[in-house]
């Protein structure tokens, strides 16, 4: 597979780290305005970074493009004439829907709509993908690559916002949550290093239990709350105090906001 990263910055880095954490691609190509921060990419054999997103679009195959959401449609405009309909446009722009993709290049090329998150560097990244009428022919292909970098979901792109919460802004609220456990475990005796790592590793097989077990949170607590015990003691206070909540509250909001955001300020 031949693939460009428009946009090498935060997101098409990680993206880039995923891609060759899984030997994902037979080449790459990586674009920026300024190249010299990235320069070290052409260490690995099959990587070209560039300024020119012509070239980058001409040499490969899928397009991902990573750019922040005002750029967009200039460079969609610049690339335009360098299209196929054999090419594969993946975009991880937040709120940058398809028909606007589609009003730019037109209806009959492959458009995948897609938020990753930041853990696709790690090979972990929860991917939500769509597609327009011609992309769904490419949404298995889309779907391969997202899941060698961690596990995707086609879902209606009405949803793409709500999933941006959840999966991309996602990694900030669990992050939050490992850091909270992390100063709990500190108070507790352990010193930074070892609270922290306490505090992922348990975050790590609690997730794991679910995925590979495919069972239900509430059995999960159910096994570790012994009668009169420690945990429901400490999982009691914890949501006197508004754990779940708060949480969810939280998740609202950022979906409120996510919805405020007009395509036109992107
Ligand atoms: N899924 C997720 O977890 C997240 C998704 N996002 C989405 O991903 C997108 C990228 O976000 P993020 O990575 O944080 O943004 P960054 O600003 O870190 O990266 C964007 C990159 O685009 C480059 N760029 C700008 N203009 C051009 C151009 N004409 N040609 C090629 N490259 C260009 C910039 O580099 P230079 O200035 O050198 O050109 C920059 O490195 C956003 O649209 C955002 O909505 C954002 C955060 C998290
Ligand atoms: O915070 C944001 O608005 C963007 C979208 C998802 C992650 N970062």
């Amino acid at each position: 597979m031949k693939i460009a990263i428009i946009g090498a910055g935060n997101l098409g880095l990680a993206i880039a780290k995923g891609i060759l954490h899984s030997n994902g691609a037979t080449t790459m190509y990586l674009t920026k305005r300024n190249t010299t921060d990235i320069q070290e990419y052409e260490k690995y054999g099959n990587v070209t970074v560039t300024s020119d997103n012509q070239k980058a679009v001409k040499n490969s195959d899928i397009l991902i493009f990573a750019v922040q959401p005002g750029h967009l449609e200039k460079i969609l405009e610049d690339v335009k004439g360098s299209l196929t309909e054999n090419h594969v446009i993946i975009s991880t722009i937040t709120g940058f829907n398809i028909a606007k993709i589609e009003g730019i290049l037109g209806a009959e090329h492959h458009i995948i709509r897609s938020m990753p998150n930041t853990a696709i560097s790690v090979g972990k990244s929860m991917t939500c993908i769509c597609a327009n009428e011609k992309g769904k022919k490419k949404i298995d292909l889309a779907k391969a690559i997202f899941d060698r970098m961690g596990h995707s979901m086609e879902i209606p792109e009405e949803q793409m916002q709500a999933a941006t919460v959840i999966c991309a802004s996602g990694i900030a609220f669990w992050m939050r949550l490992i850091r909270a456990t992390t100063q709990g475990a500190i108070q507790l005796g352990f010193d930074a290093k070892e609270a922290q790592e306490l505090a992922m590793h348990t975050c790590s097989g609690a997730a794991s239990l679910l995925i590979e077990s495919n069972s239900h949170p509430e059995a999960e607590i159910d096994k570790v709350t012994t009668p009169k015990g420690c945990t429901i003691e400490g999982l009691n206070e914890m949501e006197h105090q508004g754990l779940s909540s708060s949480l969810i509250r939280g998740i609202v909001t950022s979906f409120e906001k996510i919805s405020q955001i007009k395509t036109k300020q992107l």
